[in-house]
C-alpha cells in the first residue's frame, strides 16, 4: 500500500502528461515552456504554505500506509508532484485549445470593450471578491465549513488578481481557449479524486468538510479545488499571452523582440496603456487572417503552427501576395492588369526609396502624419488593398523578390492578349514555365526564408543561408507547378494555358485547343508530366528544409506538405473529377498531413 499515491500518478497523471507531451511537442515554443516552467514555479510557491497548513490542521490526512515518506513541511511528496502534473496538464491543454488562435486579434476588448465585457468582469470581480468573502467567514465559524473557507480564501484572491488583469482579454477570447481548458482537466483529475478517496488514498477528515458529494464519493469541497486551481492555471496563462500578443504586434512599441521576450517587456506591455494600441495595425491584421483564411486552407492551416512576430509577419506576406495576385486576376483588360502591376511597382519603389522614412513611421503611432507612401495608397488603391499594403513589413523583407513578383504577374497579363502576337500564350517552353513559377512563387519561398532568418537566426552564416533561399526558391516553384496542375480548368476559364507550347505540340494540341477543353487523355498526359516535375523539384527542396531554423522549420515544412499534398490528391484523381474544376484536400487528410510533417521533422 504504499505506494497507492504514485500509484494514482502513474495510472492516470503521468500517462496523461506524457499524451499531452507528445500532442504538444511539435508545435511548443521556448516562449511557452517559459510561460508553462513560471506558472508551476507560481502554483508551487503559491500552494505548498496553504497545502502545508492543511495538513498540520489535520484537514488533509494520509493514510501511512499509502505514501512512501517524504515529505516536504509535512506534504508528502506525492501531493507536491500533483501541483506541478496538474499544472503542466492544465497547461498543455490550453496550448493546444489556443494555438489556432492569433492573440493580438483579441486585444480590441483592452481598447474598446464591448458593455457585454464589461458587465463580464466586473461581474467576475465581485463573485470573486465575494468568494473571498465567505470563505473567511466559513473559517472565522469553522467546523464543517473549514475546508471549503480555506479553498476560497486561498484561490479567490489569486483568481481576483489574474482577473482583474486579464479579464477583458480572457472574456474576449473563444470559450474553446479558456472555458474548455478549465474544464476538461477539472472533469479528468475529479475522476481521478474520487478514485482515491474510494480507494482511501487520501481522506479529508470529518468535521472540517460539509459531507456533501458532487457525484460518488468526490467531496464538494474538493471539485471546488480543482475547479478553483485549473482556472487561475488558465487565468494565469491568458495573461501571458495577452502580454505576448501586445509585445508581438507591435513594432512600434516593442520594435526589437528577442526570440524569448524578457520579464522586463512583460511588465513594459502590462503597464502599457490601451490608447498606445495601434488599432489601424490591429485591423489590418484581422483583414489579412480573414484573407489568408477564405483564400488558402493550406496556409491558413499552417499558419496557426507558427508563433510570435514571424506568424504574424507570414500572414502579413500572404496578404500582400494575394492581394497583388487578385488585383491582376480580377482585371477585365489587359491595360488594367499591367495598371495594377505599375501601382504595385511604384508602391515598391516609394517603400524601398523611403525605407529609412518608412521605417521610422511604421514604428510610430497610428496617427503618424500621413506620409508619401501612405498618400499614394490612398490615391492609387481601392480600400480593401490599403492595409495589405501598409502592412507588409518592408523592413525585414528583401525588395529584389518583391519586384520578381510583380514581373510574374506581368506575364499573367500577356494571356489573351490581341490575337496577332504569340503573346497570347506567354508560355512558350520550359524555361518561360519555369521563369514565371519563380517569379509568382519561388520569390514567394525567398521571402518566406527572409521572414525565418529575420525572426529566428538573423546571424545564420551566408552558406547555409544561401542554401535555405535557393530550396526555398525550387520549393517555390514544385508548389507553383503543382497549382497549374490543379487549376488547368479554372485558368483555361481566365484564358490562361501555363503548359508551354512547345509541350502541348509534342501532345498533338494547341493552346487554343486547351482552352476549348480542357481536359481529356492528352490534357492528363501533360498534368502527369508537369506533377512529375513538380516532385522532383521538391525533392531535391525537400531536404535543405532541415536547416530551417528549429521553431520555424516544423511549421514550414508542414505549410509545404499541406501544399503538395494537393498535388497528390491531383495524380489520384480521375481527370472526370478534375474538369469539375480545382481537387480540393479533405480536410481530415490536411490536418494528418500537417500533423505528420511535423512529427517527423
Ligand atoms: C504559413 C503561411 C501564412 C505562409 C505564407 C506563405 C505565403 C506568403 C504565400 C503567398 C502565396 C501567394 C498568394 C503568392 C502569390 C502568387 C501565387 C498565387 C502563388 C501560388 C500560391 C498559391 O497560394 P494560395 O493557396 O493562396 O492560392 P491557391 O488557393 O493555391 O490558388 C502558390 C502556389 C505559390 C506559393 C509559394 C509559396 C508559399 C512558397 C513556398 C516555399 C516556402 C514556403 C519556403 C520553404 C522553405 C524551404 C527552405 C524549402
Amino acid at each position: 500500500m504504499a505506494y497507492e499515491y504514485a500509484l494514482v500518478h502513474l495510472k492516470f497523471t503521468i500517462p496523461l502528461a506524457l499524451v499531452l507531451t507528445l500532442l504538444t511537442y511539435p508545435i511548443i515554443t521556448r516562449v511557452y515552456i517559459l510561460q508553462i516552467a513560471s506558472l508551476v514555479v507560481v502554483a508551487f510557491l503559491a500552494t505548498l504554505p496553504w497545502d502545508a497548513y492543511l495538513i498540520r490542521h489535520g484537514v488533509w490526512t494520509y493514510p501511512k500506509e499509502a505514501i512512501f515518506g517524504p515529505r516536504v513541511w509535512g506534504i508528502p511528496v506525492e501531493e507536491l508532484f500533483f501541483f506541478v502534473i496538474q499544472t503542466y496538464i492544465t497547461s498543455c491543454i490550453y496550448l493546444l485549445l489556443n494555438k489556432p488562435l492569433l492573440h493580438p486579434l483579441y486585444l480590441n476588448s483592452q481598447r474598446n470593450p464591448s458593455s457585454w465585457v464589461r458587465k463580464m468582469k466586473l461581474a467576475g470581480q465581485v463573485v470573486l471578491i465575494g468568494l473571498t468573502l465567505f470563505g473567511a467567514s466559513l473559517i472565522y465559524a469553522g467546523g464543517r465549513g473549514t475546508y471549503l473557507g480555506l479553498i476560497l480564501a486561498w484561490a479567490s484572491p489569486f483568481a481576483l488578481i489574474t482577473w482583474t488583469v486579464g479579464g477583458r482579454f480572457i472574456l474576449s477570447l473563444p470559450w474553446t481557449a479558456t472555458t474548455l481548458p478549465i474544464l476538461l482537466p477539472t472533469a479528468y483529475l475529479w475522476l481521478v479524486d474520487e478514485l482515491a478517496l474510494g480507494r482511501g488514498t487520501w481522506a479529508i477528515q470529518s468535521g472540517t468538510k460539509l459531507e456533501l458529494c458532487l457525484f460518488g464519493v468526490l467531496e464538494i469541497e474538493e471539485a471546488m479545488f480543482f475547479l478553483l486551481t485549473n482556472a487561475l492555471i488558465v487565468f494565469g496563462l491568458a495573461v501571458f499571452d495577452q502580454y505576448l500578443a501586445i509585445i508581438f504586434v507591435f513594432p512600434h512599441l516593442f520594435p526589437a523582440v528577442p526570440r524569448t521576450p524578457t520579464p522586463l517587456m512583460l511588465v513594459e506591455s502590462r503597464l502599457l496603456d490601451s490608447s498606445k494600441f495601434d488599432q489601424e495595425r490591429l485591423d489590418g491584421i484581422e483583414d489579412a487572417v480573414q484573407r489568408l483564411r477564405r483564400k488558402s486552407r493550406s496556409f491558413y492551416l499552417a499558419n496557426a503552427l507558427f508563433s510570435g512576430r514571424l506568424r504574424i509577419d507570414l500572414i502579413l506576406l500572404y496578404s500582400f501576395c494575394r492581394l497583388a495576385d487578385d488585383l491582376v486576376d480580377n482585371a477585365t483588360s489587359r491595360a488594367e492588369m499591367l495598371s495594377w502591376t505599375s501601382k504595385l511597382n511604384k508602391f515598391l519603389v516609394l517603400s524601398y526609396k523611403n525605407n529609412e522614412n518608412r521605417h521610422p513611421k511604421r514604428v510610430t503611432v497610428p496617427d503618424r502624419p500621413q506620409d508619401e507612401i501612405d498618400t499614394y495608397i490612398d490615391e492609387a488603391f481601392p480600400d480593401f488593398a490599403r492595409s495589405p499594403l501598409r502592412l507588409l513589413p518592408v523592413e525585414v523583407l528583401p525588395s529584389e523578390p518583391l519586384y520578381l513578383l510583380i514581373e510574374g504577374f506581368e506575364m499573367d497579363s500577356k494571356f489573351g492578349t490581341d490575337k496577332s502576337s504569340d503573346a497570347k500564350f506567354p508560355i512558350t517552353d520550359d524555361e518561360d514555365l519555369r521563369k514565371y513559377a519563380h517569379r509568382v512563387a519561388g520569390t514567394v519561398g525567398e521571402l518566406c526564408v527572409a521572414l525565418i532568418l529575420h525572426h529566428c537566426d538573423p546571424n545564420m552564416d551566408a552558406q547555409r543561408k544561401q542554401m535555405l533561399l535557393s530550396a526555398a526558391c525550387h520549393m517555390g516553384i514544385a508548389l507553383q507547378y503543382v497549382n497549374i496542375a490543379r487549376d488547368i480548368v479554372v485558368d483555361a476559364q481566365m484564358g490562361r494555358v501555363y503548359f508551354p507550347t512547345t509541350w502541348l505540340k509534342e501532345a498533338g494540341l494547341t493552346p487554343e485547343m486547351v482552352l476549348e477543353r480542357p481536359y481529356g487523355p492528352a490534357v492528363a498526359g501533360l498534368r502527369k508530366l508537369l506533377l512529375r516535375k513538380a516532385f522532383a523539384i521538391y525533392k531535391d527542396a525537400r531536404q535543405t528544409m532541415r536547416l530551417i531554423p528549429a521553431e520555424a522549420r516544423g511549421p514550414m515544412i508542414a505549410a509545404v506538405e499541406t501544399y503538395m499534398e494537393i498535388g497528390r490528391v491531383v495524380r489520384e484523381t480521375d481527370d472526370f473529377t478534375l474538369r469539375e474544376g480545382k481537387a480540393t484536400v479533405p480536410t481530415g487528410r490536411r490536418i494528418r498531413t500537417a500533423l505528420r510533417a511535423l512529427f517527423e521533422c
